[in-house]
């Protein structure tokens, strides 16, 4: 290190002093003047010193060992002692020296010459320092003002080169920090022959190879400045601050050692590089300076080992670094490898989670799927099933018509009843001597007997239940004469209990039940209305507040949202208990009349309607249904009523709303485009419970007392035809085999009629002055006739009852009839004698026997048919068969009903309803008008009968005209009647 810093152009002293220098600056920057100006005055002396101990106290008496700057300059002015000292450093440097020049005041004449020679001292010895390659100043720096910094520095560098000479070993060079004058005029020496080979064959470089080689040579001499500077910088520092303060300078010492070998060395490579025969080439043949090469090689030899040093340096380093580095990366690709490893495993885990969760979503959504199908299944199925059961529903009827007998209610023993059996769906009634003695059959859906519970009857009820819950109208009516049960079924007796509670209560129970049933599919939504129709005027029964205050309401056809009657409170129940707490409302408020037959008997309608909304929890749509639970007013006949006044009134009201009824039933069974649902406030209200999808249930209600038989008859009469109506219109399609069999039937039957007809001619002919009316029948001439006809015809009635088995008879419900075909096969339209003829009767019938109310135009139909046929025909089986009217009717209140029952020949005898007034209705009549054409000789269409003439009459009909045309009703309708009846017996006999 020492050898190589031998070789360097910078010592350590010379670091170290800029380093100190630095240091001193930066932390002094306040009192940088002083110091400066005190440094300058220690090198200042330390100058002065040196010159006197060069010259000797004598020589420079003019300067004292510690000059002021002013001094100084003043001392130095003459450069008198400037050229002793350098003649004593370098002799003969400056050969001529003027003693004492300025001395103006000695020489006061010669001032202009002492300057001159004064000059003259100066410049020789700038030369002269120059020339030994020294700092040197202006001469003008002698003067006031200049800077005597710069005589100083040149002063101290000339006594640096005066010890180096003297010690006469290394390089020297000059450490001060006073650079060369740049500015420097070249002054030529005079005597300059030291340093005059020296000047002539260096160059620029080899200046500065001189100039550092000095340096490194001063560098081994004491530094006074850096002693100084030493000691300015440790000046003021507390003694505790020392050692921190020499190791942060020696540091930087290190630093900058280390900087300045860098950068030395970069500059030579660089050197060496630009000039490949540069100063050493020319140090080469350079002959007479064989000490540069000695330089060169010692050049040489620190640059390799510069080179070496620098190399081992880095060598370490890097090796240090690359051990850093290696270590730092070992653990990294440590790391690295385990964050593969937990990658894999991580990657191969989420591959595994992957894979489940697919299998997991796979399962799910086969589970899903299974369970959508599943679900679908389940609605198409529960849409389905409740087509089918709707169809099945249809299947039974639109229209079912349940009969129910009251048991007695005497609780006698010997109590004899009316029925005579009941046998599933067929009530068997004796009927007394008056009413034509015998049993009468009725066909209905079903018959319950005096035992039947309310459960019981409320079995056969329940499916309609579920069609209101599916969206359909469902109309439940109890039909018939006060006192025979009706508010029994409808609602239950007085004192209710569970078991005795009504149609009304279990339908809205049932109705629940399904519905919270249902309520994961559909969610339900149940109101109640309860009105009452009395005397044409409708009633809220579900108001508190009195009767009167709402009354009467308009009844509106407001069939959208199915509400008839939107004035009439409408309540939400969401129980069975809040719908018993309304009908008791509805009960209390309801108008009761006490009548003669019973104490309870209503005389108003009562209705119950249950507004239905179902809405799908799913997809949101609506079902609306809605079921009206009528009981309607007693149906008995007037003058059995005994009434008078207000209750006639009344009674009036009642039958014309239940002849209403019966219209609408018939248009709907003919499937008429207009339906006369405005006849009444009960049609209007029940309108969209009794057409279209709507079904409809009617219990036939019927006494079991002998005097209530005539009521009865009239009753199960009409419900019957409601019945069969309905079950001719659902057999339309049913079968042709049927249709077959039932034509070679009525074939038979004409075989049968031609030969009985004559049979009858030759006992006509054979009977000595028997004349026979050609319009009356001959065993209805007299009442004996009539009688013994009755006779004949009653066990006709009971065999044609007897023989129609069960089978048949179910047959027959289910069997189709096309009125066409049964037409064209069937007998001639009886023709009647004179149209008027039977409205008497009529009215008579109507007034007495509480017969149907528009029989008038089955009348006025059969009499034009009947007219045409005798016009046509000539007579025939009409004249012959037909009772005559007057006989007939003159029998009693009940004439018609026995005309028609007792039509005593065998052909109403194997017909077990030949006396019914208007079975027409039985056959599809939308052909009729058909028929008419056909038979009316004027070509007008003739008005089909329909089903208002169903309803038992109470009062006279309006269009009805006294006339005898009835004559032609029972028979035609008998005769027509027994040909479907017997086609119907035979058909049963056959199989
Ligand atoms: N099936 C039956 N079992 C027992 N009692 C019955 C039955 N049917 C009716 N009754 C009783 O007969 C009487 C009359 O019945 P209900 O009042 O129901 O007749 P109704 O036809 O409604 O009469 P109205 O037309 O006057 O209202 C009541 O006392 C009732 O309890």
């Amino acid at each position: 290190m020492m050898a190589a810093e031998g070789a360097l152009s910078f010592s350590v002293a010379s670091v170290m002093e800029d380093v100190l220098q630095q240091h001193d600056t930066r932390p002094q920057v306040l009192d940088l003047d002083s110091r400066r100006a005190e440094e300058a005055a220690t090198r200042r002396y330390e100058a002065a010193a040196w010159l006197r101990k060069m010259i000797g106290v004598v020589g420079a008496r003019e300067l004292p060992a510690q000059p002021s700057e002013e001094e100084f300059r003043l001392a130095l002015r003459s450069g008198l002692i400037l050229c002793l000292v350098i003649n004593k450093v370098d002799p003969g440097a400056v050969p001529k020296v003027v003693e004492s020049p300025c001395d103006s005041a000695a020489v006061p004449d010669g001032a202009a010459l002492s300057i001159y020679q004064c000059f003259e001292n100066v410049r020789n010895f700038l030369v002269a320092v120059g020339q030994l390659g020294l700092p040197t100043f202006e001469p003008s720096d002698l003067e006031q003002g200049g800077k005597s910094s710069k005589i100083v520095n040149c002063i101290l560098a000339l006594k640096s080169y005066s010890e180096w000479k003297l010690t006469g070993n290394g390089v020297w060079k000059f450490g001060g920090n006073v650079k060369a004058t740049t500015s420097g005029k070249n002054f030529i020496r005079k005597n300059s022959e030291p340093f005059k080979n020296y000047s002539r064959n260096t160059s620029n470089t080899e200046t500065s190879t001189n100039a550092q080689l000095l340096e490194t040579e001063n560098s081994k001499m004491p530094n006074s400045s850096l002693n100084m500077l030493v000691r300015a910088v440790l000046l003021d520092k507390k003694p505790e601050e020392v050692p921190m303060l020499v190791e942060s300078v020696l540091s930087k010492v290190m630093e900058e050692f280390e900087n300045r070998i860098a950068s030395q060395v970069d500059f030579k490579l660089a050197a060496a590089k630009d000039t490949p025969n540069g100063s050493r080439t020319q140090l080469k043949h350079t002959s007479d300076d064989t000490k540069y090469k000695t330089e060169d090689k010692k050049l040489t030899l620190l640059e390799k080992d510069q080179k070496i040093h620098k190399n081992s340096i880095s060598d370490e380093e890097t090796k240090r670094r690359q051990l850093k580095y290696q270590m730092a990366f070992d653990g990294q690709e440590r790391d690295i490898k385990e964050l593969k490893q937990t990658l894999t495993i991580t990657k191969a885990g989420m591959q595994f989670m992957q894979m489940k969760f697919h299998e997991e979503i796979q399962n799910l959504g086969l589970h899903i799927h299974g369970l959508a199908s599943a679900a679908s299944g389940y609605h198409r199925v529960l849409e389905e099933n409740r087509k089918l059961y709707n169809q099945v529903q249809d299947l039974k009827g639109n229209i079912r018509v349940y009969c129910r007998v009251r048991p007695s209610l005497g609780g006698r023993s010997d109590f004899k009843s009316v029925v005579d059996s009941i046998e599933e769906g067929t009530i068997t009634i004796n009927t007394p001597a008056k009413y034509g003695k015998g049993c009468r059959s009725f066909n209905f859906n079903k018959v319950f007997g005096p035992t039947a519970t309310q459960a019981e009857v409320f079995a056969d009820t329940r499916p309609l239940i579920r069609s209101v819950l599916d969206g359909f109208n469902v109309c439940i009516f109890a039909y018939g004469q006060t006192g025979s049960g009706k508010t029994h079924t409808m609602t239950g007796p007085k004192d209710l209990t569970e078991t005795s509670q009504g149609v009304n209560y279990r339908a809205l129970s049932d109705l629940f039940f399904i519905a919270e049933q249902r309520k994961d599919t559909l969610h339900y939504d149940v109101s109640v209305q309860m009105i009452e129709i009395y005397n044409e005027q409708v009633r809220d029964l579900l108001v508190t507040e009195g009767l009167n205050k709402r009354y009467p309401f308009q009844l509106i056809i407001f069939l959208n949202n199915g509400f008839n009657v939107p004035d009439a409170s409408l309540v939400h129940v969401e129980s069975m208990y809040d719908v018993i707490d309304l009908m008791k409302l509805g009960h209390k408020n309801r108008a009761v009349g006490a009548t003669a037959l019973n104490d309870r008997s209503s005389r108003s309608h009562s209705c119950l309607t249950v507004h239905v909304q179902g809405r799908d929890v799913t997809s949101g749509a609506v079902l609306r249904g809605c079921m009206h639970l009528v009981d309607l007013a007693g149906s008995e006949r007037v003058d059995k009523s005994e009434v008078a006044g207000d209750r006639l009134k009344e009674a009036q009201h009642i039958n014309k709303s239940l002849s209403a009824l019966g219209d609408v039933i018939s248009s709907l069974a003919q499937k008429n485009s207009h339906v006369p649902y405005r006849n009444s406030k009960l049609t209007q209200l029940l309108q969209d419970s009794l057409g279209g999808q709507a079904k409809t249930l009617m219990f036939v209600h019927i006494s079991p007392e002998l005097n209530a038989v005539g009521e009865t008859l009239s009753t199960l009469k009409f419900a019957e035809r409601v019945a069969t109506v309905e079950l001719g219109a659902a057999q339309v399609h049913k079968d042709t085999s049927d249709v077959k069999d039932l034509k070679e039937q009525i074939a038979n039957l004409k075989a049968a009629l031609a030969k009985k007809e004559a049979d009858q001619e030759q006992k006509v002919s054979a009977s000595p002055g028997g004349k026979l009316s050609s319009r009356s029948p001959p065993n209805l001439q007299n009442g004996d006739s009539y009688t013994e006809s009755k006779s004949q015809r009653k066990p006709k009635t009971d065999v044609a009852n007897f023989e129609m088995d069960k089978k048949t008879r179910m047959r027959q419900k289910t069997q189709s009839f096309d009125l066409d075909e049964l037409l064209a096969n069937s007998p001639p339209w009886p023709p009647i004698s004179s149209p008027g003829e039977t409205y008497a009767e009529d009215d008579r019938e109507m007034m007495g026997s509480g017969d149907w109310v528009d029989k008038v135009m089955v009348n006025k139909q059969d009499a034009a048919a009947a007219r045409c046929w005798e016009a046509e025909n000539n007579g025939g089986f009409y004249q012959k068969y037909v009772p005559d009217s007057s006989k007939l009717y003159s029998e009693g209140a009940h004439g018609f009903e026995i005309a028609s029952t007792d039509g005593a020949d065998e052909l109403d005898a194997a017909t077990s309803d030949s006396s019914e007034p208007d079975l027409l209705w039985q056959f599809n009549h939308s052909k009729l008008p058909t028929l008419s054409r056909l038979n009316n000789s004027n070509g007008k269409p003739t008005k089909s009968p329909d089903l208002r003439s169903m309803i038992p009459r109470l009062g006279p009909s309006p269009s009805r005209k006294p006339t005898g045309s009835h004559q032609a009703q029972g028979p035609t309708r008998g005769g027509r009647q027994g040909t479907a009846a017997e086609m119907k017996r035979k058909a049963g006999s056959k199989k």
